[in-house]
């Protein structure tokens, strides 16, 4: 079992990583809570429900459990208070726990309920996916959509744990791993040339899950993460840089409505958009962005980004938490590993726009992956 810890100024928590996660859940459940609700989809707690549901239940605490709609297009405030409904009808208090079992739209709106049910209860992460592992659980970042932007309505609020069973990947549908796989390299284009090279030397032992490879993985992502989160939990300034891609990314999933494509998929794609800019504004050299163009197709990511019209993608673009004054401000690299933010003329944005969408059909871009 490896461990890393974040700190935050409101306190640290540990992240625990290793296989048979699942069984070992009593030790994260606080003496004083009084009640535990978990909180799933019918895709997960079909496959680790009963498994997680004894395991707390160990604890000698009532376990009541909720499961809610599967999918990024439930990640909205009707499904976030199916969770308030429950909590309410169950009469569960201030001293209750909340734990988040499934991928980051659980994870995101489970963290949000506990940041504002009773003004405020704990929750622990148990991430299923790899993108949760890898990125949703660290950070305190919880959310819900808005038809018009991404992550619109949330808080900052961190859990008391988390959780990562590197055993549940096994069950992950493929395109599902590369969305995560999207994250990770993510942390070598902005923080780690290292560890950029590592995962194109690895690339296809990431993509296998294989168990060494993808320990590393999770393991030097959640330490980058929990770096840039302790120095900057709340995003006044570096912790921006962990939105690399995301303004690319986010009008994706918005502008095609949540869940045609994957947040990893968007992200992926995003990174080459992003770099694309870099190119312009940034003086990140070609061969840069051709490594990170090659990268995001060996993890089986979408390289070309769909075509909503240069107006439409500028207004998507705008409904951004980085937009200062109605600027957009953009995540760019200079170098692979070096990232910064700032604007970019919209002549640039639009030349990247121009270069880099098309008639994107999807089904065949993962099936060309294999
Ligand atoms: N808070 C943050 O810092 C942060 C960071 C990155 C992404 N996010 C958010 O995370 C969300 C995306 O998360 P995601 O990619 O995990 O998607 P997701 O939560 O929708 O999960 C993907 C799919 O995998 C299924 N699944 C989960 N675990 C499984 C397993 N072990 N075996 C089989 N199937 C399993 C789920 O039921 C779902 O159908 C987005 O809403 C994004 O905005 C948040
Ligand atoms: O933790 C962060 O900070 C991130 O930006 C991580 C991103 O991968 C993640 O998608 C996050 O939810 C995006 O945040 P948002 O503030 O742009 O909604
Ligand atoms: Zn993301």
């Amino acid at each position: 079992m490896q461990e890393v810890a974040v700190q935050t100024p409101g306190g640290s928590y540990p992240i625990h990583i290793g296989p048979g996660r699942l069984d070992a859940l009593t030790a994260s459940v606080p003496a004083d809570v009084t009640a535990i609700a978990l909180v799933t989809n019918p895709v997960v707690g079909g496959l680790y429900g009963e498994r997680v549901a004894r395991a707390l239940a160990a604890s000698g605490k009532r376990v009541l459990r909720i499961e809610l709609p599967d999918g990024e297009a439930h990640k909205d405030w009707s499904t976030l208070n199916l969770i308030f409904d429950a909590l309410l009808e169950n009469r569960l208090d201030r001293r209750c726990l909340l734990v988040a079992l499934g991928g980051g739209v659980i994870g995101d709106m489970v963290g949000f309920a506990a940041a504002v049910y009773m003004r405020g209860v704990r929750f622990l992460q148990v991430p299923t996916t790899l993108l949760a592992q890898v990125d949703s659980s660290v950070g305190g970042k919880t959310a819900v959509n808005h038809p018009l932007g991404k992550n619109m309505v949330g808080a900052f609020y961190q859990p008391v744990g988390v959780e990562i069973d590197t055993d549940v990947l096994r069950t992950l549908p493929r395109r599902e791993v590369a969305a995560g796989l999207a994250e990770v390299i993510k942390y070598g284009m902005i923080l780690d040339a290292d560890f950029f090279a590592w995962c194109e030397a690895h690339a296809d032992a990431l993509g296998a899950l294989e168990p060494a490879a993808i320990a590393h993985a999770i393991a030097r992502s959640c330490q980058l993460k929990a770096e840039v989160v302790g120095r900057d939990e709340r995003e006044s300034g570096e912790r921006a840089l962990l939105n690399f891609g995301h303004t690319f990314g986010h009008a994706i999933e918005a502008g095609l409505g949540y869940g045609a494509w994957l947040h990893g998929e968007a992200v992926g794609c995003g990174m080459i958009q992003a770099a694309e800019l870099s190119a312009r504004v940034a003086g990140l050299p070609r061969a840069d962005v051709e490594r990170v163009r090659a990268l995001v197709r060996a993890i089986g990511c979408p390289e070309l980004a769909p075509d909503l019209g240069a107006e439409r993608w500028l207004s998507l673009m705008q409904v951004d938490k980085k937009t200062e004054g109605g600027q957009i401000r953009f995540v760019l690299l200079s170098a692979i590993g070096k990232s910064h933010t700032g604007p970019a003329p919209e002549a640039a944005v639009r030349e990247v726009l121009a270069a880099t969408c098309g008639k994107v059909d999807l089904a065949e871009a993962v099936a060309a992956h294999g």
